[in-house]
């Protein structure tokens, strides 16, 4: 198993208070699959993909990616994990303002070691004309074309999607899904997106429901449904 997620505990504490935000999680994804995290605001959704891509520490359980039990990693090996295996993209893109879209993803290609092509992952975004211009000059769905190419270029084991359509209008999500769903088949990047959207649910080969910190379901899609299908 690609993901493999059990027993997941994480509390955070503010003052004396100590509020337990994932309370045991069970989840499981195969490598080149899709997977969807669904749920409430404040459900745990952000903390547990923070967990899974390195960029913060459980209290207890087992968490494996790839076969490496990352939260036995020390802190530079951990930095490593979140540099080269996993790419992130947010519901803001993030782009560094004053370099261009050909330099915000050079400088991750870069610091890579074994980054595809730039120019083929632009094609791929379809932002490939656009190059040379500034993040300001690009409408909100063009940044978030660059930000994924940002995230593919280093050819990450895995892709963390937190709401990436989340600040997008229907037309633009639907496009960024798409892209997505193309990253997935051409580049085989296993993807786990976090959305408060159920019907996205339906390009996802697993989907995982959370509640207050666990997840109440799982549901296997024997047949995934194209992003340009999906009713909204
Ligand atoms: N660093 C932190 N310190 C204290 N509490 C935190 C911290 N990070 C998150 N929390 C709390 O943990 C809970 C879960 O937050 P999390 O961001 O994981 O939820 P979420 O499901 O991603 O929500 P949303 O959909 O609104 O982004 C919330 O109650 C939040 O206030």
């Amino acid at each position: 198993m690609f993901i493999y997620i059990s027993g997941l505990k994480k509390s955070y504490m503010s003052g004396e208070v100590k509020t337990e935000v994932l309370k045991g999680i069970e989840m499981q994804l195969e490598k080149g699959e899709v997977g969807v995290i669904l749920g409430p605001s404040g459900s745990g959704k952000s903390t547990l993909m923070n967990i899974l891509g390195g960029i913060d520490r459980c209290d207890s359980g087992k968490v494996l990616v790839d076969g490496v039990e990352i939260n036995k990693l020390n802190e530079n090996q951990l930095t490593d994990f979140r540099r080269e295996d996993i790419g992130f993209i947010f519901q803001f893109y993030n782009l560094v303002p004053n370099l261009t879209v050909g330099e915000n993803i050079e400088v991750v290609s870069n610091i890579s070691k074994s980054p595809f092509n730039i120019d083929e992952v632009l094609k791929a975004v379809e932002m490939q004309d656009k190059k040379h211009r500034f993040p300001r000059e690009l409408s909100g769905g063009e940044q978030q074309r660059v930000s994924i190419a940002r995230a593919i270029v280093k050819n990450p084991k895995l892709l963390l999607c937190d709401e990436p359509t989340g600040a997008l209008d229907f037309q633009t999500s639907r496009s960024i899904l798409k892209l997505l769903q193309k990253v997935n088949k051409e580049f085989g990047t296993t993807i786990l997106m976090i959305t408060h959207n159920a019907a996205i649910a339906a390009m996802a080969n697993r989907v995982f429901k959370v509640r207050s910190g666990e997840i109440v379901e799982t549901v296997v899609n024997q047949v995934t449904v194209p992003a340009e299908r999906i009713e909204w």
